[in-house]
């Protein structure tokens, strides 16, 4: 599992840490991971190139103590101060190791010799603004920033790209967009979380040692994949595999009801059950002869993919979430039939226009605030809420937070949605809690995605298909 904390977090254990220690042991653990990462992302450190930019705090610190080790193993590093205050001992060791400094008008913001420093340059190491930053870079950082973009030099981000919300992962003002992140102790949401996330590159940890409290956020990795998934056993039958009942799809799009099959049969569960017009049935038939069309037991519901709000069969869908015993999924047209009450445990799976018209709120915003407003629908609403997206969100009532390690944009196709809810549904059905059901569920839809789509454009039933294969990858890696 990837844990990501909140800034106050990282600090007290940070301070817990630090008090047992030497002054400045911890600086020195993250300076040395960072000049390895930059070394190995360079591929050599002899005769490169390097330029530091560096604020006013200890990310400038860690920064110019990285570049004094690069620069005693043969680099030529420069370093260029955006602020007449920068870490003091960070730079006498810079300078003692044979640093140079750009004092090129640096902070008036004309930099000639910056600009020869950058162009020139084999990567930028970002040690402007760390944890203690405010989101937004500066004029002067953000003029350099744009240069070394220009240029087409990679950015190492030292622990956070300048200018993101650390805690949030939104980016409401301008920022950087880093080729590595490498960072200290633990994951920081920003590393988790869209925009952010995309803005940090690949993300490389360096442990210095931090003891942590129960995470904010967390992210699936392969080897929890394999842990939690319900394998079937010696003992298992059809129906302690689980039963899902799907009442997706509908006369005007009977595809949806296809596909949410699709990826329910390509999950955990022992058994599928149609509920739903004939015509819809038949056609689910005609791919999937292994469907039961009709009512009965089920131990999960997956509801609303494939049918308007005003589709919904509004007395069967409040008898079903005002149960307590069978979790429904409220996917597509489902979620707009919601009422403010219900007993059932739900899973909602909106995109950013379906939680925004749930919560009042324009779509832009609740893309610039994923977290934020995945979070406060989940508990506002108190169910599970999948917001679906580049990164996807999943929010519990108790405040068990998921965020997809696994972004594919060709995910984005008509469909994959409701192949996903077919998916969840499977995992709902075999017994897992909603939450960790929807992260293992948005974690293989885009391992499946990933892999469907090495072979060019992909479409929602490709996605279905490239299930089992995913599936068995992970399971046996
Ligand atoms: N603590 C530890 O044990 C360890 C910490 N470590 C490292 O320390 C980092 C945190 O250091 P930190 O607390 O000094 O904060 P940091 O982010 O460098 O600077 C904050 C200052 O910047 C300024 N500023 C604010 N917003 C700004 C903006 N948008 N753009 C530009 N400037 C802005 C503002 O000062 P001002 O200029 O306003 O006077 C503010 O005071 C952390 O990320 C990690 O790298 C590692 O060594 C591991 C051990
Ligand atoms: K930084």
């Amino acid at each position: 599992m990837r844990h990501a904390y909140t800034v106050e977090q990282v600090r007290s254990a940070e301070a817990a840490l630090m008090a047992k220690l030497p002054p400045g042991t911890l600086m020195q653990r993250a300076a040395t991971g960072l000049a390895v990462a930059v070394s190995n992302f360079l591929g050599r450190t002899y005769g490169a190139n390097i330029v530091l930019l560096i604020g006013s705090g200890d990310n400038g610190g860690d920064a110019l103590y990285a570049g004094a080790r690069l620069a005693r193993r043969g680099a030529r590093v420069t370093a260029i101060l955006l602020s007449e205050k920068v870490h003091a001992a960070g730079l006498e060791a810079f300078r003692l190791a044979g640093g140079r400094v750009d004092t090129s008008d640096a902070l008036a913001g004309g930099r000639v010799g910056a600009s020869d420093d950058l162009a020139d340059a084999d990567v930028v190491l970002d040690g402007i603004v760390g944890i203690g930053g405010r989101p937004g870079l500066r004029p002067d950082a953000e003029a350099l920033v744009r240069r070394v973009e220009q240029h087409g030099v990679p950015i190492v981000a030292v622990d956070v790209p300048s200018g993101v919300d650390v805690d949030t992962g939104e980016t409401p003002e301008s920022h950087l967009n880093a080729a590595l992140t490498v960072t200290f102790g633990t994951h920081k949401i920003c590393h988790l979380v869209d925009p952010a996330a995309t803005a940090c590159g690949p993300v490389h940890l360096v442990d210095i040692g931090l003891d942590l409290p129960p995470a904010e956020v967390q992210s699936l990795q392969a080897d929890d994949v394999r842990a939690l998934y319900p394998v079937p056993h010696g003992e298992s039958d059809k129906y302690s595999r689980g039963v899902l009942g799907l009442m997706v799809g509908s006369p005007q799009y009977p595809g949806a009801a296809v596909m949410a099959t699709a990826g329910a049969l390509a999950g955990p569960v022992g058994m599928v059950r149609y509920v739903g017009s004939s015509s819809v049935g038949q056609a689910v038939l005609a791919e999937y002869p292994e469907v039961v069309v009709g009512e009965g037991r089920v131990q999960a519901w997956a509801v609303g993919s494939g049918i308007s709000t005003s589709g919904v069969d509004r007395d069967r869908f409040t008898r079903l979430i005002q149960q307590d015993d069978v979790p429904v999924i409220v996917d597509a047209g489902a979620i707009g039939a919601l009422g403010t009450k219900h007993s059932a445990r739900l899973v909602i799976t909106p995109h950013a226009g379906e939680l925004g018209q749930l919560l009042g709120v324009p779509r832009a915003e609740i893309e610039a605030g994923r977290l934020h407003y995945a979070r406060t629908a989940a508990e506002e609403r108190q169910l599970t809420v999948l917001l679906k997206g580049a990164t996807t969100v999943v929010a519990s009532p108790d405040g068990t937070t998921y965020v997809n390690p696994i972004a594919t944009p060709w995910l984005a196709t008509a469909g994959s949605g409701d192949v996903l809810a077919g998916l969840l549904g499977a995992f709902l059905a075999s017994g897992l809690d909603e939450a960790r059901a929807a992260a293992l569920a948005a974690y293989l839809h885009a391992a499946a995605g990933t892999l469907a789509s090495a072979a060019g454009p992909i479409t929602a039933m490709s996605i279905a298909h490239a299930l089992p294969a995913a599936t068995r990858h992970l399971l046996s890696s």
